[in-house]
């Protein structure tokens, strides 16, 4: 589908009503084709079925006589004509924006309409009808065309005036009203293809406009979606180590704690902290200290599973809550985790020893509804393990040895 940017102007042309930007009229004529298409066709099944209707009056008026078998040939000419290009127009509808094709069919009525006129003479007055239908139907039923119709118009006009006058059988009161007739359904035809041709344009470049608003409505709400989604993430997320910041994790964990509550299942806590961090700051500079920040929180959110949340606590501190996690499977991942850190090796410029870090663990006891007290106990034993001197995990005293160890 076009772009209405991309087109100079939607302006029409005064003479046929068609957009003067060759692009934009290119592209509303495929946009109708296959409605055109259709048309047409119906109009040269008409117009065929209507001259083997004929033949039948011819028939009856003329009998079985010389006259009536030329008639046959010229309506069977055209009747066929019309058919075949009927059939052809379904299967190739590239037809429809050829030229000759079209002009060729229309010059075959029109020189069969001006034949008939000298064949039958008896009703000579009554000519004048197919003439002018032929002539409303050129300009309305065959779209786009109006130079192509006006000229087979013309043609048609002045043939079928040049009959009547041939058969000497018209007199001049009949001439002059026959003229009016023709000139009457030219000037209908034409002005009224012509304000049809405006009408399908001016609705077509509504539709445009419509479109291009639609689709720039949708990218405004894509971008407003991207923003809200952006927002979101910068509001739950540490923008450092690109973990929940702590509020956000307090709202997760909370959740967690309720569904604990509610299904009966145990929940860990942890707190980890970086062991002697002023020191690798001091020495090695806050951007590497950030750098190690960062890369401890990707180990931590490794060794995790995707139930596990992990937030930063405050500076080199980091919180995690680990859903269906009874002791000894708390313990397990985070002396997992804590051995993955001291092996680690760091890239040089950032740490020049092994880094550790020191946790304390804690489980959430029957009966408590806030994580402030499990989130204590945890912070005591991280203090417990920092006193006996750090990469090491200590259990809550509330957690039994057997507990951890089953
Ligand atoms: N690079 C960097 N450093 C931080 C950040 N947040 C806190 N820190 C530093 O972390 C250090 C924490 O030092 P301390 O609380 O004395 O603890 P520590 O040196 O790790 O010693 P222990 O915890 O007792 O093993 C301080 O130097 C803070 O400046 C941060 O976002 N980036």
């Amino acid at each position: 589908m076009i772009n209405t940017n991309s087109v100079t102007h939607t302006g029409l042309s005064s003479c046929s009503g068609e957009f003067l930007d060759a692009k934009l009229e290119s592209c509303f004529r495929s946009s109708v084709q296959a409605q055109h298409i259709r048309q047409l066709r119906i109009a040269l099944f008409v117009t065929a079925g209507l001259f083997l209707v004929m033949g039948l009056f011819d028939y009856l008026l003329l009998g079985l006589s010389e006259t009536f078998l030329r008639l046959v040939v010229i309506r069977g000419v055209v009747a066929l004509a019309f058919l075949v290009l009927a059939v052809a127009l379904a299967r190739h509808p590239q037809l429809l924006v050829s030229d000759i094709p079209l002009n060729a069919a229309c010059l075959l009525l029109i020189t069969s309409l001006i034949l008939i006129v000298p064949l039958r003479t008896e009703i000579i007055g009554a000519q004048l009808t197919p003439a002018v239908a032929a002539t409303l139907a050129l300009y309305l039923f065959i779209p786009n065309r109006i130079p192509w119709a006006f000229a087979c118009c013309v043609y048609l006009s002045a043939g079928v005036l040049l009959a009547f006058y041939s058969t000497g059988l018209v007199e001049l009161q009949g001439m002059v009203g026959a003229t009016l007739a023709l000139l009457l359904a030219n000037v209908i035809g034409l002005l009224a293809s012509l304000r049809l041709n405006r009408l399908q344009r001016e609705q077509f470049t509504s539709l445009l406009a419509e479109r291009e608003t639609n689709q720039r409505l949708q990218l405004e709400i894509k971008e407003r979606q991207r923003l809200e989604e952006e927002l979101r993430y910068l509001a739950q997320t540490d923008g450092l180590t690109g973990l929940n910041n702590r509020r956000w994790f307090f709202e997760l964990a909370e959740r967690e704690l309720k569904r604990s509550r509610r299904d009966g299942t145990p929940l860990g806590f942890c707190m980890i902290d970086l062991d002697k961090f002023k020191a690798i700051n001091d020495k090695m500079g806050h951007t590497a200290g950030d750098k190690i920040l960062a890369t401890v929180a990707a180990l931590c959110r490794e060794e995790l599973r995707d139930t596990d949340i992990i937030g930063r606590y405050g500076g080199e501190e980091f919180v995690i809550a680990l859903p269906e996690s009874g002791p000894a499977d708390t313990y397990k991942v985070v002396e997992r985790l804590r051995a993955r850190i001291e092996q680690y090796q760091f890239p040089k410029e950032f740490v020049d020893r092994n880094l550790t870090v020191t946790v304390g663990m804690a489980q959430v006891a029957p009966g408590e509804t806030t994580l402030a007290p499990v989130l204590a106990r945890a912070d005591q034993a991280l203090y417990v393990g920092k006193r006996r001197g750090r990469n090491i995990v200590i259990v809550d005293a509330h957690c039994s040895k057997e507990a951890v160890l089953n």
